[in-house]
């Protein structure tokens, strides 16, 4: 089964991918969308990110056999509610959203009569809205979907082979567990970038412009990632909370090791420390998941900058 008309409502970066990637490898389907913001509603028309950009939420997932929310965390329930009335029965319901234990509750219960198939592409930038799309997002990146125990298993082999079609290396996982390893991969990096640049900033005896000149080491890197979206952000933190506070809480635990082993001058402690994990870095490359690699995604759309 192939879906024949997709409607993503929030055409930011995860709905204006989608949009384009379907226009490009799934040229049968129909794309509709919808953004509340009436500037990102104008400039995903112009884009094309949508075969039609409709002013009304109502209209974009009329016709629609797939709605994916591709909305802030914080207001997947709000976005659901909004189209309640113009969904067809038959409507598969899913959402891009970084986190999936309290998405997959909030579009359960403001939809409580279709069915819900959450998922996450583990693809993105530190970019965000209708510019920021590109058709290229989810190739050869992981998209992790978590449905729940009872679903309809015709309409989740069909969300698969889209996710496939768009590029994306599909993995099924329940949310509690998706919550738990995205916790510790993807939202305590943010934290930690998020928490460096803020402490390099509020320095009394360093300058704002030495923090910019000589930060052409780690701390670049970081300066990218904690320059993410704020709103989006705000509500990975508030929406999966449990996890990463337990994620947190062993990090605060490592990290007052390795000052430990400073203090200690243990440097034993601290080459085995850093031994361990460049292993792990160069594991990683082996399985070809380096995202430094020129043809990983980005810097192949005018909207995005390369990693510098
Ligand atoms: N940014 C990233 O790298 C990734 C984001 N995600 C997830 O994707 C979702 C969307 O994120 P992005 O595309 O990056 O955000 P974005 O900020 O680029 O786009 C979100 C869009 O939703 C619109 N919007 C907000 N409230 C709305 C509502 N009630 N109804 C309709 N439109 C509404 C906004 O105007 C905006 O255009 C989030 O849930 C996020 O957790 C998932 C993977 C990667
Ligand atoms: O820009 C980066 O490095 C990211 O980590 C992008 C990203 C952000 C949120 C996600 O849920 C998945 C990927």
């Amino acid at each position: 089964m192939n879906f024949a008309h997709v409607a993503i409502i929030g055409l930011g970066l995860q709905g204006g991918s989608i949009g384009l990637a379907v226009q490009e490898f799934l040229p049968g389907t129909r794309v509709s969308g919808y953004d509340l913001d009436p500037a990102h509603r104008a400039r995903a028309a112009e884009r094309g990110l949508a075969h039609v950009v409709h002013d009304s939420a109502e209209d974009a997932v009329r016709e629609a056999d797939l709605v994916i929310f591709c909305v802030p965390p914080g207001v997947m329930g709000d976005a659901a509610r909004a189209v309640r009335p113009a969904l067809r029965p038959d409507a598969l319901i899913s959402d891009v959203g970084s986190c999936k234990g309290s998405i997959a509750r909030a579009l359960g219960e403001a939809l409580p009569d279709h069915f819900v198939i959450p998922a996450h592409p583990v693809a993105g930038t530190e970019h965000s809205g209708p510019d920021a799309g590109f058709a290229h997002l989810f190739r050869n990146r992981w998209c992790i979907i978590t449905p729940p125990e009872q679903t309809d298993l015709l309409k989740l082999s069909a969300l698969v082979e889209f996710w496939e079609a768009l590029g994306a290396n599909v993995e099924h996982m329940n949310a509690e567990h998706h919550d738990l390893v995205l916790a510790v991969t993807s939202h305590l990096p943010h934290l930690i970038a998020y928490t460096i640049v803020g402490t390099a900033s509020d320095l009394e005896n360093v300058t704002q412009s030495e923090v910019i000149k000589y930060s052409a080491g780690g701390f670049r890197d970081f300066t990218r990632i904690a320059a993410s979206d704020p709103t989006m952000w705000r509500d990975v933190f508030l929406n999966n909370k449990d996890a990463v506070l337990e994620m947190l809480g062993r990090f605060t635990e490592d990290l007052t090791a390795l000052q430990r082993s400073i203090r200690m001058g243990d440097g034993e402690a601290l080459f085995g420390h850093f031994a361990r994990t460049r292993a792990i870095r160069r594991s990683i490359i082996e399985e070809g998941q380096d995202d430094s690699r020129p043809d990983f995604g980005r810097g192949d759309h005018e909207g995005i900058v390369p990693a510098a």
